[in-house]
């Protein structure tokens, strides 16, 4: 099935920052682990209960995928937003910053997968 986004020019993405301040909060919830929070409820939990919230994220965002319309790339993103605040809580758990995680993708930048799948083959 195609993608009809696929082509969407890529504008310039004001948004980007709150990733960064989500980070934060996060961070801050992971070091005092605050009442009343949600994310302090899934800190406690480890790395069973984020990942378990993960995969249901995961298929929430992939059924998400095929719905069409503008309801449908709206509830996309409703799902994506939910999966990536629980991938992030996993990175808050383990200590880890989205910019680590940023600098390793920017690492991989220009290097296509299939050359990177190729050069981990073992060669005969
Ligand atoms: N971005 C989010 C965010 N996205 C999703 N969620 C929550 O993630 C949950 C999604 O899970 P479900 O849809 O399965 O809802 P549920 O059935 O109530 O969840 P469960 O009880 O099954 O775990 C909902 O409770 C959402 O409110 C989030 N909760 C918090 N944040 C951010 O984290 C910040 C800190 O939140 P607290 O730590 O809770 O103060 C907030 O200010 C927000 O910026």
């Amino acid at each position: 099935m195609s993608n009809p986004d696929a082509d969407s020019p890529l504008e310039s993405p004001p948004n980007l920052e709150s990733l960064r301040r989500l980070m934060q909060t996060l961070r801050t919830r992971a070091n005092e682990m605050p009442e009343g929070s949600y994310t302090t409820k899934l800190l406690s939990g480890g790395p069973e209960k984020i990942g378990g919230k993960i995969r249901e994220e995961a298929e929430e965002m992939i059924e998400a995928a095929s719905e069409e319309g503008d309801a449908g790339r709206e509830h996309f993103i409703y799902e994506a937003g939910d999966l990536i605040y629980h991938a992030m809580v996993l990175l808050a758990w383990r200590g880890v910053d989205i910019d680590e995680v940023a600098a390793e993708l920017a690492r991989r930048e220009g290097t296509s997968g299939l050359a990177e799948k190729a050069s981990r083959q073992p060669k005969s």
